[in-house]
């Protein structure tokens, strides 16, 4: 249809069939608010809600003769009662209208300043995941608390209310902000992620439905018909909002949650107050950033015109409040069928269930996989094989999954157990140590998974750094024979490799990937020994630790003739390092790996530069941002041959703390501290000439 002409005639009436179409789909939505807002018990992630509800609204849209008052799109919280005693509001507690990308918040904004001009500020507040709560004070007592309900009329939740440790029965006087008379207030019950977890296999062990997610726990926890249940729940409660106040009048929802803040009601830390699209558009992306950095989980950003005069000005709808809206992000959460759960082996033997399931989009990838750590872990979620299971992922962390839907359970169910052999060589598993949560293939010499993981970690990046040999030519190299574990692999030859597919030409010759393999296996031999500890898979043992033994041994030799004592007394190093290095090189095989590199010319010692004074000896020295002259590697190896400790993090025990372009939190950190602040000249200066050189010049430095 032509723009203009739905402009300016009336809209077309909506056909019998899309009459039916809004039939089925308000329907839909309807039974999906109740699973969501009485049974706390969703069988669809938000997002796809939020879907199906747009739908809804953009067939109102096209038709605003099928936008009845009683339709989805016009009610709070879907309107329903529940057995709960039915309390009224004072005033009525709206839900938030939603955009979903900047130019609709810039559209958003653009629409309010037409009505009150530019000269306003907006308050930008995280949108906490949780359940709304009211609570209403009397002279500054506690005197209920009630969920939203449909936005008139809640369920009384005065006794759950009280259970919640960050609500106060009494307000604290604050000579700054008397008591009001009557104050209404609103805000978020949550659930913090590992609470959340915690809770989930408390119910399984009773044998109770875990939730399927943060949100629906804070909900069914909230309304509770027992108060002594949601009593051991550790909900938390954030307010965001007011209702009816006598006695009281704020300018501003900012001065507000001051005094809020000053009677001891919880507000959130994380709000800010700006002016203009271009700030709240830059808060936005600031969350949305930042989104795992808060305690709690966070689905958006509520913007809101921060002048109450300006709020009696814009108004409201009959859902939402016109002078707020909410800024979602793209869900992390994602509904997904559980085909079944398998079992992988690592390059120790620590053998880890891990979820198979049907392929779903979120946070913009597909997924398919995640794990599940260990055969407890799959028992406290509570998920059983068949499950339509909620999944997580979160930014850049692996996928996980956070529960089974259990109202969708067929009872073809089955549980998972625990294999008893390795599924890839059929050797008995057991636990490495009596109580180790942990399984372990203990055929670590020749389990194929486990040769596999260790080959592929020779050419690792803390390892050889090989990048040619990935997983699929380790795979290849074991499977044809070529090597029969890792020690065989710097002997390799171009005749062996040929042996392979992967590294032959169809014409019969050497590939240019076993050509560059070979190379790079030669010029690996020439690898520093940090490495090469790296990469025989001693446990406990990465880059850091490596580095340390390294540093202070300079020889795998005498590596290997150290006792515990000697070992665990180098900075960084510690007992339990140090009893597995002793246990590894007690095993002939392991000793056998480490005579074959030898033999084919692996480098076992670092040069020790005499001529490099160790003049850092017990300086903790850390590194942040990039520097010009010095790669990460090269920075830290220059600090740990002079004798110093290249630390991580910083501390009041950090001696410097060098600063290259783009540094991180650790700059703020080292100030707030006033650790001595180096710049890469700096750092020059330090490591030509020790401490002394510098000490001078950072002090000044550290002062402006
Ligand atoms: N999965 C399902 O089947 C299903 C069914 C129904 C609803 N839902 C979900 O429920 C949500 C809709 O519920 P809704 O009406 O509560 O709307 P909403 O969650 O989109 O936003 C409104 C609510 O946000 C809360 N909020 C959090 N932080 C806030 C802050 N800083 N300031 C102000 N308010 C803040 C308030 O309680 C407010 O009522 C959607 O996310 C929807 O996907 C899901
Ligand atoms: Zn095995």
């Amino acid at each position: 249809m032509d723009e203009n002409e739905a402009g300016t005639s009336t809209t077309p009436a909506a056909t019998a069939d899309e009459r039916e179409d809004w039939q089925r789909l308000a329907e839909e939505v309807r039974e999906h608010q109740f699973r969501y807002y009485v049974r706390d018990s969703p069988v669809i992630t938000d997002g796809e809600f939020d879907a199906l509800l747009g739908r809804l609204q953009a067939l109102e849209e096209r038709h605003p003769d099928l936008r009845t008052p009683d339709s989805p799109t016009q009610l709070v919280g879907g309107g329903f009662s529940t057995d709960f005693t039915s309390v009224d509001h004072l005033e009525r507690m709206l839900s938030l209208d939603n955009v979903f990308d900047e130019d609709e918040l810039r559209a958003w904004i653009a629409k309010v300043e037409v009505e009150t001009g530019p000269d306003l500020h907006y308050l930008c507040e995280v949108k906490i995941d949780g359940v709304a709560l009211n609570l209403v004070y009397e002279n500054g007592r506690l005197v209920r608390g009630a969920t939203r309900g449909d936005g008139r009329t809640g369920e009384d939740v005065t006794l759950n209310a009280r259970t919640i440790e960050e609500i106060p029965h009494t307000l604290t006087p604050s000579a700054e902000y008397p008591i009001p008379a009557l104050l209404e207030v609103r805000g978020e019950v949550f659930f913090r992620l590992e609470d959340f977890e915690a809770l989930n296999a408390s119910l399984v062990a009773e044998g109770k439905a875990p939730f399927a997610n943060p949100r629906n726990s804070s909900a069914g926890s909230l309304r509770q018909k027992n108060p002594a249940v949601t009593a051991k729940r550790r909900l938390g409660m954030i307010c965001h909002g007011l209702g009816r106040v006598e006695g009281w009048e704020p300018a501003s929802q900012h001065d507000a949650y001051i005094a809020l803040a000053a009677w001891g009601l919880p507000v959130s830390t994380h709000t800010a107050r700006v002016h203009g699209a271009d700030a709240v558009v830059e808060k936005v992306r600031y969350w949305d950033e930042h989104r795992h950095d808060v305690e709690h989980e966070i689905d958006g950003l509520v913007v809101k015109v921060d002048e109450m005069s300006l709020h009696r000005r814009l108004g409201s709808t009959s859902r939402a409040p016109r002078w707020a809206i909410a800024y979602k992000y793209p869900p992390e959460e994602a509904t997904t069928r559980l085909l079944d759960i398998r079992v992988s082996v690592g390059r120790t033997g620590r053998v880890t269930p891990f979820a198979y399931m049907e392929p779903v989009t979120v946070a913009g990838s597909t997924v398919s996989l995640a794990t599940l750590h260990n055969g407890s872990e799959v028992k406290r979620k509570g998920v059983l094989i068949g499950d339509m299971v909620v999944i997580r992922k979160a930014g850049e962390v692996i996928p996980e999954v956070l529960g089974p839907v259990v109202d969708m359970r067929t009872g073809d169910e089955r549980e998972f157990e625990m294999p008893t052999h390795c599924p890839e060589c059929g050797t008995a598993l057991a636990p490495a140590k009596e109580g180790d949560a942990d399984i372990r293939c203990p055929n670590q010499r020749s389990c194929p998974a486990q040769l596999r993981e260790r080959v592929f970690h020779v050419s690792g990046r803390g390892a050889f750094d090989i990048e040619v040999l990935g997983y699929e030519a380790a795979t290849e190299l074991l499977k044809a024979g070529v090597i029969a574990d890792e020690g065989d692999l710097f002997s390799l030859t171009a005749d062996e490799l040929m042996k392979t597919s992967l590294f032959t030409t169809k014409a019969g010759t050497l590939s240019a990937n076993g050509k560059r393999l070979l190379d790079n296996l030669d010029s690996a031999k020439e690898q520093p020994l940090w490495r090469v500890l790296v990469a025989l898979s001693i446990r406990h043992v990465g880059p850091t630790a490596a580095r340390a033994l390294a540093s202070e041994f300079a020889s795998l030799e005498r590596i290997e003739n150290a006792s515990v004592e000697e070992l665990a007394a180098v900075d960084g190093v510690g007992g339990t390092i140090a009893a597995a290095v002793v246990e590894w090189f007690a095993v002939d095989w392991h000793r056998e790996i480490v005579e074959k590199w030898r033999a084919a010319g692996v480098s076992m010692e670092d040069a020790r530069d005499e001529s490099i004074e160790r003049n850092l000896e017990g300086l903790s020295i850390v590194v942040t941002g990039s520097l010009v002259g010095f790669t990460r590697d090269g920075a830290k190896e220059a600090i740990l041959v002079r004798g110093g400790k290249a630390a991580g993090s910083v501390s009041k025990k950090t001696a410097f703390v060098v600063v290259g372009e783009a540094p991180g939190s650790k700059a703020d950190k080292a100030e707030q501290l006033g650790v001595p602040i180096l710049d890469e000249d700096g750092f020059r200066a330090l490591l030509a000439g020790g401490p002394e050189a510098v000490t001078s010049a950072a002090g000044s430095d550290a002062d402006d």
